[in-house]
C-alpha cells in the first residue's frame, strides 16, 4: 500500500510502516494543487496541523482508505468530506496529551513571570531587574475552558502547585470535574469572572469559534489568558487589544487562526503577549508516541481490523472484535444477497441478531450489512459511510436483538425491502468460521455464500431439480453444490445452486419457460474470484 506523509512525524511511525511492508512518501510543505495531485494513488495519508484535507483532496484521492492524524485536533481535516467518500479519519487522541499539558504550565509561567521578555532584555545587555514584578499562581485561580484529557492533565499539575479551578464544560459531570477537585461552573462567564489565568482546551469548533472575545476578556480584568488549544477560539485583535490596553496583564499564545501566522499579525506587536510557533505536541515523547499510533491506525486500516481512533466509522470496541469479525463479512454477503433477490426498490433494512452474537457490540456489524445492500453503487460505499448513505437516502435501519437463534449459536439475517415486498437472508457461521446461508425468506437452506449462485423458486415435483441442471450443463455451467428447501411436500420449494461459473441472461430465461419455475435469480458475490 501506498501513504503519503506530508507534515513531519516521528521516525518510529514510519519504520512501522515499511517494516510492514508498506512504500511511504513523505513530501511537505506542498502546495494546494501539488496535494492534490499528490494524494492520486495513495491508499493513507498522514497529517499534522499543517495540511488542510478539503472535500477536493478526497475527491482526488480516488485509492484512499484512511487519513491518520498524528496528534489530536482534526479541524484540518474535513470529516463530512472524508465520510462522504467512505474514508476513516482517525487520530492519535492520547499521545501528546501530557506534551500539551506541560506546554500550557510552562507558558502559564512564563507569561506570570515575563520571563521571555526578561530573557530578551538580558540577551541584549539588559540587566532589567526592577522592571519585571512577576504574579504568583499559588492561590489564584485558574479558569479551565474545555474540560477534557489536556484541560484535566493542566488542572492536575496546577492544583499541585496551589491554585484553585473552576472548570466551564457542558458536556461534563460534575464528578468528573470534582476527581481533579475543580469546581464545574453553569456558565463561561462564572468561569471568566472567577479566573485569574482563563486557559482554553476546547476543540475548535463552530461553538467555539470567536468563544472569546472583547467581551468576554473585559470579564477576566487583571488576568491572563493562555491558549494552547486551537487558534480560532480567542479573537486574535481582541487578544491584543485587551493587553495592550492594560485590561489583561498578559497572555500567553501558541495557535493561531492561521499558521504559519502572519508577521502582521497584532499578537505580535505587544510586548505582554507571548508566543510560541504551535508547539504544544512538541516533545520527543509525544511526536514517537503520535507517529506509532497512527502508524498502527494505518495498519489496522490496511488489514481491515478494528480502526480503534476512527472519528467517523462505526464504533468498535477493540476487545470485543474478534467476536464480531467473522460475522462482518457474513452481514455484508446476506445483504448483498438480499437486494439481488429484491425486486423493487430498497426503503428499509432490518438486521436482526439471534444468539451470543446479539450480546455483542454490532453497530460495525449492521454498518457492514448495509454496505452489502448497497453493493451495486460499488466502491462509493463502505462500512464508514454506509449508514450516511442510508440516511441521506431515506432508508430506515432497524436492529433487533434475541437470545433465541434456534439451533444455532448465533445468527445474522439481513431484510431489504419496502412497503410491498422484501427479502430475507439469514446466515450464520459453522464451526465459528465457516459462513453458510441457512434460510432465504424463511426456507431452510444450506447454501455457502460465495461467488456464483442460482436461486430459483420452483414448484415442489420429481424431475425440476433434473431440469435445471440439464439446462446448466448444456450451457457448461457446473454445479458445485445445491440445496432445496420447501414449505410443504408438493408445495413452492426454493432451491439454491452454487456454481463454479456464471449465468447467462438466456440460461435464466430458458428456466422461466418452464412452468414448474416460479422465477430464478443469479447472484454474484464479489467474495468470488
Ligand atoms: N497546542 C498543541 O500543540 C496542542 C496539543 C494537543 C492538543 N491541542 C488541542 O487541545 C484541544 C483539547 O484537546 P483534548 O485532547 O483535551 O480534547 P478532548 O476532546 O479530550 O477535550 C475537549 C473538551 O472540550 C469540551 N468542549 C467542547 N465544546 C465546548 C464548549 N463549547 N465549551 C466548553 N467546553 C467544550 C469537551 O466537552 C471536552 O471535554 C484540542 O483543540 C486539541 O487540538 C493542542
Ligand atoms: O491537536 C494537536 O494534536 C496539536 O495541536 C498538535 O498539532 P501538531 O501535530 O500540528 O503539532
Amino acid at each position: 500500500m501506498k501513504v503519503l506523509v506530508t507534515d513531519p512525524i516521528a521516525s518510529a511511525g514510519i519504520e512501522l510502516l515499511e517494516d510492514n511492508g508498506h512504500e511511504v512518501e513523505k513530501s511537505y510543505a506542498l502546495s494546494d494543487e501539488e496535494l492534490l495531485e499528490a494524494v492520486s494513488g495513495v491508499h493513507a495519508l498522514i497529517v499534522r496541523s499543517g495540511t488542510e484535507v478539503t472535500r477536493e483532496v478526497f475527491e482526488a484521492a480516488e485509492d484512499l482508505l484512511i487519513v491518520g492524524r498524528a496528534g489530536i485536533g482534526v479541524d484540518n481535516i474535513d470529516l463530512d468530506a472524508a465520510t462522504d467518500n467512505g474514508v476513516i479519519v482517525a487520530n492519535a487522541p492520547e499521545g501528546n496529551v501530557r506534551a500539551a499539558a506541560e506546554h500550557t504550565v510552562a507558558m502559564t509561567f512564563a507569561s506570570a513571570r515575563s520571563i521571555p521578555q526578561a530573557h530578551a532584555r538580558l540577551s541584549g545587555g539588559d540587566w532589567a531587574k526592577g522592571e519585571f514584578l512577576g504574579t504568583e499562581v499559588n492561590d489564584k485561580t485558574l479558569g479551565v475552558v474545555g474540560f477534557g484529557r489536556v484541560g484535566q492533565q493542566v488542572a492536575k499539575r496546577l492544583t499541585s502547585l496551589g491554585m484553585d479551578v473552576v472548570v466551564f464544560d457542558p458536556y461534563i459531570s460534575e464528578e468528573r470535574a470534582s476527581q481533579f477537585g475543580a469546581d464545574l461552573v453553569e456558565s463561561l462567564d462564572d468561569c471568566l469572572t472567577a479566573a485569574d489565568f482563563l486557559t482554553i482546551h476546547t476543540p475548535l469548533t463552530d461553538e467555539t469559534e470567536n468563544m472569546i472575545g472583547e467581551a468576554e476578556l473585559a470579564q477576566l480584568e487583571g488576568g491572563y489568558v493562555v491558549n494552547c488549544a486551537r487558534g480560532g477560539i480567542v479573537d486574535e485583535p481582541a487578544l491584543a487589544e485587551a493587553v495592550e490596553d492594560g485590561i489583561l496583564k498578559g497572555a500567553a499564545v501558541d495557535v493561531f487562526a492561521d499558521e504559519p501566522v502572519s508577521p502582521d499579525s497584532p499578537l505580535l506587536d505587544v510586548d505582554e503577549v507571548i508566543v510560541t510557533p504551535h508547539l504544544g505536541a512538541s516533545t520527543e515523547a509525544a511526536q514517537e508516541n503520535v507517529a506509532v499510533s497512527t502508524a498502527e491506525q494505518v495498519l489496522a486500516a490496511f488489514e481491515n481490523e478494528p480502526v480503534t481512533n476512527a472519528l467517523n466509522a462505526p464504533s468498535i470496541d477493540e476487545s470485543s472484535y474478534p467476536a464480531i469479525e467473522p460475522y462482518v463479512g457474513l452481514a455484508d454477503t446476506a445483504g448483498e444477497i438480499a437486494v439481488q433477490l429484491l425486486d423493487g426498490r430498497v426503503e428499509q433494512v432490518e438486521v436482526s441478531y439471534a444468539g451470543d452474537i446479539a450480546d455483542e457490540d454490532i453497530d460495525f456489524v449492521t454498518a457492514s450489512a448495509l454496505k452489502g445492500v448497497f453493493e451495486p453503487l460499488e466502491w462509493q460505499v463502505n462500512a464508514v459511510n454506509a449508514p450516511r448513505v442510508a440516511d441521506q437516502r431515506g432508508i430506515e435501519v432497524i436492529e433487533t436483538k434475541t437470545r433465541r437463534a434456534e439451533d444455532f449459536q448465533s445468527l445474522v439475517t439481513v431484510t431489504a425491502g419496502n412497503n410491498e415486498e422484501s427479502v430475507s437472508v439469514c446466515g450464520t457461521l459453522f464451526a465459528g468460521e465457516d459462513p453458510r446461508i441457512v434460510r432465504i425468506d424463511g426456507y431452510r437452506v444450506d447454501a455457502v455464500p460465495h461467488g456464483h449462485m442460482l436461486v430459483a423458486r420452483n414448484t415442489d415435483e420429481p424431475g425440476v431439480i433434473g431440469f435445471i441442471g440439464s439446462v446448466l450443463g448444456e450451457a457448461d455451467v457446473n454445479i458445485a453444490g445445491m440445496f432445496n428447501g420447501r414449505e410443504t411436500i408438493g408445495g413452492e420449494a426454493l432451491s439454491v445452486y452454487n456454481l463454479d461459473d456464471t449465468v447467462s441472461g438466456e440460461v435464466l430465461e430458458r428456466l422461466g419457460e418452464d412452468e414448474r419455475i416460479i422465477e430464478t435469480r443469479y447472484i454474484s458475490l464479489d467474495n468470488g474470484e
